[in-house]
């Protein structure tokens, strides 16, 4: 993105005419009150978790975007915002480039119908006393389909479960944990939606088959045209199955880009320690890695370090990353980081009549507005 594409004020605005942007973030943010202590009460302090802060991004039909992240970096908070399951402390969500009013009833039906949530746990997700067919066909009735065998056996094929007629009755312990994750799919299937939220979908299920639902969401995105976030926190398997990838930690997007570059060249050293410690059997971890990636935990997000949030265990601080928030820097090909490393780069400038960084198809970094370098800073 160029200064071309921002706002007067600074902003990156939406690319005119950008249709494929299904779902988008602006600012997005999440703090939770923790519950007073009796110190807190006495000090007259409330405190809140800054689960997620300033978060931008945008979901396009047929497109995978993979949020990655460490536990506890707020990767499933964003998934929950992004499906109205919480309000937001502040920024705004838009559907089809229409802010989007926080509500129940009618309104949060509406939404739910074309943005659909689907979770870590198959198992968790289903309800044990229903069968296969019960929870496809309320789901097609909620969502005012018809709930037929016929549209049931629909959804299952379109999973993969074959022959249909074969899971219709089954109950979720009858099934494995992908056949139920499939379902759960299915299930989401039902409400014909445009954008899929995938929090961890294959984490809990064996190693041997998670590369069969990874494939099986990416034909779906290819055949319906589903815009996905999947979030995980293995970026390898960002590289295989995400279109784009951005970089979240202790509540920020730290980096964002294409996958294959995102991955192969990560810009931040957060992004680079999540790769050096990525198992990969063709690579020999050693002192030096360490030495050149960092180690240590995540900070506490009740009182998340000041400045770069990364900077206590970045091996690269310099002293301004204790105090100063970085911005997103523009790094060549959509990539972008937010880190003071990248100050100085030159921005590139745009071609007249060319299609600039931001503007539909070129825009690969599917991150949302950018704020300017001094009003981040200034916060
Ligand atoms: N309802 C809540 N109330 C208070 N704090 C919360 C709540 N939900 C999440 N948090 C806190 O917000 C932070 C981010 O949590 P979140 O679950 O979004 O992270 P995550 O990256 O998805 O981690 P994981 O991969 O372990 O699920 C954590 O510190 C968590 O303890």
């Amino acid at each position: 993105m160029t200064n071309h594409d921002r706002d007067p004020a600074g902003n990156a605005s939406t690319p005119a005419g950008d249709t494929d942007i299904v779902l988008e973030a602006r600012g997005v943010t999440k703090h939770f009150p923790v519950r007073r202590t009796v110190g807190d009460l006495v000090g007259r302090r409330r405190r809140t978790v800054h689960a997620v802060d300033d978060v931008s991004l945008r979901l396009r039909r047929g497109s995978v975007t993979a949020l990655v992240g460490e536990s506890g970096s707020g990767k499933s908070t964003v998934a929950r915002l992004l499906s109205q399951l919480y309000p937001l402390t502040e920024g705004e969500i838009r559907l089809g480039g229409t802010p989007v009013k926080a509500g129940r009833g009618r309104s949060f039906r509406a939404y739910v119908k074309q943005v659909q949530l689907i979770f870590q746990d198959p198992f968790a997700s289903l309800n044990p006393v229903h069968t296969v067919r019960y929870h496809l066909t309320r789901s097609l009735k909620i969502h005012g389909k018809q709930a037929t065998e016929a549209e049931a056996c629909e959804l299952l094929e379109r999973v993969q479960l074959l022959p249909p007629l074969q899971y219709l009755d089954k109950f979720p312990h009858e099934l494995s944990g992908g056949q139920r994750q499939r379902v759960a799919i299915a299930r989401a299937l039902g409400a014909d939606p445009k954008v899929l939220l995938a929090d961890e979908p294959v984490s809990m299920l064996d190693v041997s088959i998670r590369l069969g639902v990874l494939n099986l969401l990416r034909d779906l995105k290819e055949r319906l045209h589903l815009a996905i976030l999947y979030i995980t926190h293995d970026i390898a398997s960002a590289r295989y199955f995400a279109d784009t990838t951005l970089v979240m930690y202790a509540g920020r997007i730290v980096e964002g880009g294409d996958s294959e570059t995102v991955t192969q060249q990560p810009a931040h050293p957060y992004t680079q320690l999540l790769i050096a410690s990525a198992p990969d059997p063709d690579r020999v971890a050693d002192e030096e890695d360490q030495e050149e990636t960092g180690s240590g935990e995540p900070p506490s997000l009740i009182s998340p370090p000041g400045g770069c949030r990364f900077h206590p265990r970045c091996p690269k601080a310099m002293e301004r990353c204790r105090t100063e928030l970085p911005p997103r820097f523009e790094l060549d090909g959509g990539q972008w980081a937010a880190c003071w490393l990248y100050e100085d780069r030159p921005v590139s400038t745009v071609v007249p009549g060319a299609p600039a960084k931001g503007d539909g198809a070129a825009d690969t970094t599917g991150d949302g507005p950018a704020p300017s370098t001094t009003e981040v800073a200034a916060k």
